[in-house]
């Protein structure tokens, strides 16, 4: 399996079932399991995604960074059952933007998602195809629940690695299309040694 990829339960053919009964060690510390891969997205996979291109090139240059890691145990992708793991986006800055994730909606656009933070600061960006931008903050114990229908973008700003579990139908998938190509109305920006909330300037 390539780092990359998604992996998806081995079931043979048919209607994915549900799995057996199984648990899985997520460090409180710094978010990895010991037993299962990760899912890594580097600097290389976010091309046009971050404001400043200029700093995005020349930080590629030195080094394809790790931004962000995550868990896709491989649930089956079935109505009833629930996907869950950790992500662990790690601290930095592309220019004056905030480590980020690259954002998605659900494919079933009305699917939600729970997110719990175990350690980090900083904040969930969330954005309905109506225009609606909402914003929550992660800090260790805080838990923020992202409604279906809100594409949603974990950041980081602060020192340490943002690490949250969370748990959304198996069966929701992926949808990064428009994000891909507009972003988010709003990104986050460190001014003054501290976050603020602005207009994207790539949104279209
Ligand atoms: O898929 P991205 O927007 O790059 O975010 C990476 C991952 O973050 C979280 O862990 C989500 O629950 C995953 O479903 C998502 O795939
Ligand atoms: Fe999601």
């Amino acid at each position: 399996m390539s780092a990359n990829t998604r992996a998806h339960d081995a079931t043979t053919g048919g209607t994915p079932a549900a799995p057996a009964p199984f648990g899985v060690y997520f460090s409180l510390n710094n978010g990895l399991s010991d037993t299962k891969p990760s899912l890594k997205r580097h600097l290389s996979k976010m091309s046009g995604m971050y404001a400043d291109d200029d700093a995005y090139r020349a930080m590629l240059e030195k080094e394809d960074t790790l931004l962000y890691e995550f868990y896709d145990l491989g649930v089956p992708e079935a109505e009833g059952n629930l996907a869950f793991g950790t992500s662990i986006v790690y601290p930095g800055k592309v220019g004056d933007e905030y480590f980020m994730t690259k954002g998605h909606f659900h494919t079933i656009l009305d699917t939600s998602e729970v997110y719990y933070c175990i350690g980090g600061k900083g904040f969930m960006l969330m954005e309905n195809p109506e225009g609606d931008v909402r914003i929550e903050a992660f800090s260790p114990g805080r838990a923020v629940y992202v409604p279906g229908r809100y594409a949603h973008r974990s950041i980081n700003v602060g020192p340490e690695p943002l690490i949250t579990f969370y748990v959304f139908r198996a069966d929701a998938g992926h949808d990064y299309g428009s994000i891909e190509t507009k972003g988010f109305r709003k990104i986050v920006m460190e001014r003054d040694g501290a976050p603020v909330v602005v207009d994207n300037p790539k949104w279209k």
